[in-house]
């Protein structure tokens, strides 16, 4: 396997059995993911994005194919890694606990874990809360735990499934600044599944576009947009060109997964 590859997919075929039927979420999926890229990948409501995510992750296994992971020597992604949509925080424990914990079972020493907590809070501009619980905090804060946490981990990989898909749009927006900032800053391997085009373009250096269910790659293209980037790049002809492009894609393959035609 070559070394500048994260993540390497090999005819990935998901079929979920149950009782009475099998559903094909996913079916001959090959990728390389290259490591320190931003890979994003959008499709139509029940694709198989997160399915995707959860095998890259290894919190799935495929039916038939492979996913063979370089940077950690074929070892699964820390689970504090994943950043979901919600419930992505522990309830019982405080913010800086939360953003810890990675850490913990890592088996870093305490004093470390705390002023690595705190250098990630305060990097998400949450260190005046880390003795607060989870339960105090909007929603939005919440998930910049979440993702304080998992950048704290040290992991490679952040493994992310709609990480800002519950936030209102304001909150959502400087949320992706802050992503962009610390990614910028970091490099880590990172695969987004998310709905919004604009986030993808945004923050990715690729997008990923997946047919309706069983999910394949249907589109894949590098997201030209020179870095540092900010939000200022959605007024550029270049973007709004890609973006409507982009969403003729998508659309063929929503109506498709709705019944709808075109
Ligand atoms: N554990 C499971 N058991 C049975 N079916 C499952 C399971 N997990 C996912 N599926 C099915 O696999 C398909 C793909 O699901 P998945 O959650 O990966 O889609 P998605 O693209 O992430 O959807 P969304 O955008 O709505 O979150 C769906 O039809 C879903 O019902």
């Amino acid at each position: 396997m070559n070394s500048t590859v994260a993540f390497a997919v090999r005819d990935v075929h998901k079929v979920f059995f149950s009782s009475d039927r099998a559903v094909h979420a996913l079916t001959n999926i090959n990728l390389d993911i290259e490591t320190g890229s931003f890979t994003c990948i959008l499709g139509p409501s029940g694709c198989g994005k997160s399915t995707l995510l959860r095998i890259l992750g290894g919190l799935e296994k495929p039916t038939s194919g492979s996913v063979e992971t370089a940077a950690l020597g074929g070892e699964e992604v820390p689970a504090s890694a994943y950043v979901f949509q919600d419930h992505g925080v522990f309830p019982w424990l405080t913010v800086a606990d939360n953003v810890s914990f990675g850490l913990e079972m890592a088996g870093v020493k305490k004093k470390e874990r705390r002023d690595i907590a705190m250098q990630w809070l305060s990097k998400v501009g949450m260190e005046q809360f880390a003795t607060a619980y989870p339960e105090q905090l909007s929603g939005g804060m919440r998930q910049r735990v979440a993702i304080a946490r998992a950048f704290a981990t040290g992991s490679p990989y952040l493994l992310m499934d709609e990480p800002l898909g519950a936030l209102d749009a304001q909150t959502r927006r400087v949320m992706q600044e802050q992503l962009l900032q610390l990614w910028q800053e970091e490099q880590k391997t990172v695969v987004l599944v998310t709905h919004a085009i604009e986030e993808a373009l945004l923050l990715g250096d690729r997008v990923i576009t997946m047919t309706a269910r069983p999910g394949q790659v249907k589109e894949d293209d590098v997201v030209p947009f020179v870095r540092p980037r900010s939000l200022d790049l959605e007024a550029d002809s270049g973007f709004i060109a890609m973006k409507s492009r982009i969403w003729r894609t998508l659309r063929t393959e929503v109506n498709e997964s709705l019944g709808v035609s075109a």
